[in-house]
């Protein structure tokens, strides 16, 4: 069981250098267990290069990242999946050419511990596919190839493929980029639905209305550096966010996007 005064996931001082530039500059980070966290920032800011180093897809130049207590230093993304550790892209992945049924099952099988993937069509799985696709509301497309349905549904299994590893910690980039105003709505309410399971969630977000509504926490990035760390009520009066990030002006929450 998870013990709830440890984070499940820990920056410490961690930093990524391209030659001169500091994409990701010293950032220290401890994620509790069951906490949704928002990031947000302006372009440039570091977010999804931080992201990269949390969850092992590129090493860091300086400090470390430790994941259930360990550092996960050396051990390639996949290992980390399959320890708890998944997270998502910004561009919306997935096998077009295969139906929804066909990537749930895929990433059943390649996320699996075991390595004897012809075992893993078993009962056990298959539900586990539909009980997941049915609280995704995609069971109807359950047959349909993946470059024929909607955006909003290709969205939704691209999480759908993570949660059906029921990861300890699932990091989302940009889950509702490009997405209509009653689409991200929709989103909301499964963010919704998957906090209330205990899922530990850190995401990127453009869009402040999603951001403030599913977090419980929110970071703002600029430069590499963490320039607020608090609840996200308390962006919009954020001087110092307010100057960099939301363009100084006094800003309604409502508004749908950041820049981005
Ligand atoms: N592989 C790389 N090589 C060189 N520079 C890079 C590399 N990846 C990112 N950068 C630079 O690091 C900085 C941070 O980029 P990053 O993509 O992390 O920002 P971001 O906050 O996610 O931006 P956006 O909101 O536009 O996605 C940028 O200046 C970017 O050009």
């Amino acid at each position: 069981m998870t013990d709830k005064a440890l984070p499940v996931l820990e920056a410490r001082a961690v930093a990524k250098h391209y030659g001169a530039l500091a994409a990701v500059d010293g950032i220290d980070l401890k994620v509790m267990p069951g906490q949704t966290i928002g990031i947000g920032g302006p372009n440039g800011a570091g977010k999804t290069t931080f992201f990269d180093l949390i969850s092992g897809f590129i090493p860091v130049t300086k400090g470390e990242v430790l994941f259930m207590g360990e550092p996960i230093k050396g051990l390639p993304a996949h290992h980390l999946a399959r320890a708890g550790l998944v997270r998502t892209f910004q561009v919306t992945s997935g096998f077009t050419s295969l139906t929804v049924w066909q990537n749930m099952m895929a990433s059943v099988i390649f996320g699996a511990r075991d390595t004897k993937p012809g075992l893993l069509f078993n009962r056990g799985n298959r539900a586990r596919v539909e009980t997941t696709l049915e609280a995704f509301g995609l069971s109807d497309l359950a047959s349909a190839r993946v470059e024929d349905i909607p955006a909003l549904a290709r969205k939704k299994l691209m999480v759908a493929t993570a949660i059906v590893h029921e990861p300890k910690v699932l990091l989302l980039d940009e889950p509702v980029s490009g997405l209509m105003p009653s689409e991200v709505d929709e989103f909301i309410s499964l963010m919704h639905e998957i906090r209330a399971r205990g899922t530990t969630l850190v995401f990127i977000e453009h869009v402040m209305r999603f951001l403030t509504s599913v977090a419980d926490r929110a970071l703002i990035m600029h430069q590499g550096k963490l320039i607020y760390d608090g609840p996200p009520s308390g962006i919009g009066r954020d001087e110092t966010v307010r100057s960099v990030y939301l363009g100084g002006a006094a800003y309604g929450l409502e508004t749908e996007t950041g820049h981005g």
